[in-house]
């Protein structure tokens, strides 16, 4: 089954269909919030906010994302630094990057794109960005403070579910919030996102017994598999409201490729309450939110006082 035909009587992102969650419109308002915060922050401290992307290797898609990170990051008026390294490169020679970008005042925030080759541990490696400039939020202090309810930096594609979920629920209390993927990324941070608003939470790796009938029981339901068209209709319950993480790209008709989201986008929308798109949902949520998380790491550095991240867009969703 496909997810999108071209003849889909389903109406498309930007075309304000109340049940889509338009995640491009959500993330050009939290970009342009941004945006205003660095301002603010360069009329306080003369400086300006600095994100460094490494990536390592030449994965097309990574590169896709990685040159779309840099372009929202001038648009929002903050430095970027890119660093391309090789495929071949060695463990050390990335730590020796990572130690060096720690060290430089220019920078609050720093990304390794993940995944990483073979022959470099990805956990030592988001364990040696400094916890303050780790804008993934994925390195153990940070994770740590998440599972404890400590203001920390939270990762930003769970930060823009999250986001998304509450422009739809004003209270999620009480909701039985099924996450189908266990990772660190994505999965595990969700789940502890999720539990922060009292849901009930269920988080299944992908081969737990009985999948469709897990997701079955989820008033939300959040899916992270890589596995294209992993949900069908049969999969949701009736109104629940569904946010698909999964970015996979197929060919399309015209020889060229195009994004596919772990949802069947054309089964679950006549069941769903609501529900995200790919492209346009989780994808530029997760830009608006490194954004977000950067900004929020140089105002902690220049010993600005500022609340909670968490706080901070709670009582921005709400206005
Ligand atoms: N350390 C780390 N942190 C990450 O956050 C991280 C990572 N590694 N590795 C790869 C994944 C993937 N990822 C995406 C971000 C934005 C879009 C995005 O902007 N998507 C657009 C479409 C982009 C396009 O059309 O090419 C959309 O869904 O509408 C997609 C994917 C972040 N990741």
């Amino acid at each position: 089954m496909t997810t999108t035909s071209p003849d889909s009587k389903i109406p498309k992102p930007g075309t304000s269909d109340p049940k889509i969650i338009d995640g491009r419109a959500i993330a050009k308002t939290l970009t342009a919030r941004v945006a205003e915060g660095v301002r603010a922050f360069h009329a306080e401290t003369g400086a300006t906010p600095g994100l460094a992307v490494v990536l390592v290797g030449n994965d097309p898609a990574s590169e896709v994302y990685v040159r779309n990170k840099a372009l929202q990051t001038h648009r929002a008026g903050m430095r970027s630094f890119m660093h391309m390294l090789p495929e071949t490169t060695g463990e050390a020679e990335l730590l020796d990057l990572v130690a060096r970008l720690n060290a430089d005042p220019a920078i609050h925030g720093i990304l390794v794109q993940l995944p990483l080759p073979k022959q470099i541990d990805p956990v030592r490696v988001t364990n040696a960005i400094a916890p303050e400039k780790d804008v993934d939020g994925l390195g153990e202090v940070n994770a740590g403070r998440l599972a404890l309810g400590i203001p920390g930096i939270v990762p930003c594609t769970p930060l823009g579910c999250l986001l998304l979920l509450r422009s739809v629920h004003a209270d999620m209390r009480g909701k039985h919030a099924v996450v189908i993927g266990a990772s660190n990324l994505v999965g595990k941070p969700m789940g502890q996102l999720l539990l922060a608003e009292n849901c009930t939470v269920s988080i299944a790796h992908i081969d737990t017994r009985d999948p469709k009938g897990l997701a079955r029981e989820g008033d939300i339901l959040v899916v992270a598999t890589g596995r294209r068209a992993l949900v069908q209709g049969d999969w949701i319950r009736p109104g629940a409201t569904i946010i698909d993480v999964g970015i996979t790209r197929v060919p399309a008709a015209d020889g060229k490729t195009r994004l596919a989201g772990d949802v069947d986008f054309d089964a679950a929308y006549p069941i769903a309450g609501h529900i995200t798109p790919v492209p346009g949902g989780v994808g530029p949520m997760t830009i608006a939110c490194l954004l977000h998380n950067t900004l929020h790491a140089a105002q902690l550095g220049a010993g600005l006082d500022r609340s909670g991240l968490l706080d901070d867009l709670r009582s921005e969703s709400a206005s």
